[in-house]
This record gives C-alpha cells, structure tokens and sequence, in this order.
C-alpha cells in the first residue's frame, strides 16, 4: 500500500526569545540567545489516499506546525517528509497580502500553486462565487473580516482541486451557512477518494467526517487510531484536564513542553 503523506520521526525546534532586543542579538550572535524548544518532537505519521484524519489536542500541541510542514509551507528541522501529490492548506493566517485586493491575492496564490494565467482567468469567476465575497473581492484584504479572509481562503482551495486538502482551524470563522457549504464540499472530496488532514477544536466535526484521528500532546503523537476510539480516550482525558486548577494546568503545560 502506498501512502500520500509519510512522515517519520519529524521535529521542529523553535525558539523562544524573552523580549525584542534578544530576537534581534540573536540574528547578530545566533546561539548566544533564545532558548530552544521542540514543537513536534520526533512525530511518525502516514497516511493513504482517501483518509480523512483528525488532528486533536490542546492549545500549543503542535498541530498547525505539523499541518504546515505536510504542506510545504514550514520547513521541519529534522526527520523525513514524503507527501505525494499537490496540497493545499487552508487557514485563516496563510498567506494573504493585506495590501492586495482579493483579486489579487487569489491571482497570486493560484500563480504560487503552478496554474497559467489562462488556467487562473478560466476559474477566477468560480471562486468569487464560491466565496460569496461579491464586489468585496476589489477591496484590500486588510479590510476584511477573519470570516472573509476564510471564505477566500476555502474557495481557492478546493477550486484548485488539490490531491491532498489541509484545514486547519478555517471552518471555525465562517457563519453557519458557509461552513454548511464547505462541509458539502469536504464530502464531495471524500467521495473523489481524496485525502483530507484536519485540525479542528470540534469534537462534534472530527466525529462526522474523519475515520482516523491523531491525538498530538506537546509535540508528540499520544494516539493515532480510528475516530471512536481517539476521540474515546482524548475526551477522558480533556474531561480529566479540565478539572485542574489554573496553576496545575501551567505546571501540566511546563512539564511536557520542555521534555524532549
Ligand atoms: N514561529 C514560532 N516561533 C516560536 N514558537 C512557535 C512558533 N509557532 C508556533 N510556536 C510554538 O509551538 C508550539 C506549537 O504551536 P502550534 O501552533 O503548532 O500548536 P497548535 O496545536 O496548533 O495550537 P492551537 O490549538 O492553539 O492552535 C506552541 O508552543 C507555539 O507557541
């Protein structure tokens, strides 16, 4: 069996700066400031074509670092990285120009993707319509609404058809009615036999559309199985972690961030 995406033993340091002045000694003296800390610490990951999976955990776990290493927008520092065919992420923070019009920002991003200007002029139309922006598309994005930017940022996405779609967190922004629309679209994928990584804070989503879920805790992959059973043990334990008191959850966070 052949797997789309591949990922073995992934890492990413980043570092942690205790104000301004140090960020800035350190491009001048690298390894004299900062301190080191691993996002993802030494994550294995596959998956086939036509999985939906899930990505769970708390706040800081890891999981838009993994999402943008899968697509190629964040390097990784170490480990190995196969992903097998073309991705797209969508995310409410990715990539947008603010100074650009809509326009331009999708002309831009689906010149990034690899597509012709002819290729670009045949779909534009199709996802203005599909973002419902209407005559916003012409206004700078700095005035958009993180809603807006999302809606942007989803028609593109799954016009340009990707093989592999990445969301992460953009269904949470949007009113009813949108997200309604891009959950009908994320079935049509499924149906096409596509391959979807997901990363959303609701439990109720990842239980209606993922038939795999991984479980990430502070970098690492605590579980990575079917849905019921991950979302099983990872409820129990949000259930369990919602009962510590503000201090226990810090020394909880402390603990596990900085252990490698
Ligand atoms: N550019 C960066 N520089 C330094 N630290 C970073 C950077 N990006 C992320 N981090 C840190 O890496 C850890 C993982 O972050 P990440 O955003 O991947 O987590 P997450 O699971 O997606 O969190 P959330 O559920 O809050 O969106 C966090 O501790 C975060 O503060």
């Amino acid at each position: 069996m052949e797997y789309v995406i591949e990922l073995e033993n992934v890492k990413k340091k980043y570092k942690l700066y205790k104000n301004q002045k140090e960020r800035l000694l350190d491009l001048i003296l690298p390894k004299s400031y900062g301190e080191e800390f691993y996002a993802l610490k030494g994550v294995d990951f596959k998956a086939q074509a036509g999985d939906t999976i899930g990505f769970v955990g708390i706040n800081g776990s890891g999981k838009s670092t993994l999402l943008n290493i899968v697509a190629g927008i964040s390097p990784e520092t170490s480990g190995s990285v196969i992903v097998r065919g073309q991705t797209a992420l969508i995310s409410v923070a990715t990539g947008f120009k603010e100074s650009l019009t809509g326009r331009e920002n999708l002309e831009m991003k689906c010149l990034m993707l690899g597509f012709s200007k002819q290729e670009i002029d045949a779909m534009e139309e199709e996802i203005i319509e599909f973002s419902e922006l209407n005559r916003f598309i012409d206004q700078p994005m700095k005035n958009y609404s993180s809603g807006m930017k999302s809606r942007l940022g989803f028609a593109i996405s799954v016009m340009v058809d990707p093989d592999i779609l990445i969301i992460d967190e953009a269904l949470s922004v949007g009113d009813a009615t949108f997200t309604k629309k891009c959950l009908d679209k994320i079935k049509e994928f499924q149906q096409k036999g596509k391959t979807i990584i997901f990363v959303s804070h609701s439990n109720y989503q990842i239980k209606q559309f993922c038939n795999k879920v991984v479980w990430l805790e502070y970098g690492k992959v605590k579980a990575y199985g079917p849905t019921v059973e991950t979302m099983k043990a990872y409820e129990e334990f949000i259930a369990e972690f919602n009962k510590l008191s503000k201090e226990e959850k810090k020394a909880y966070q402390e603990k596990h961030k900085f252990n490698n």
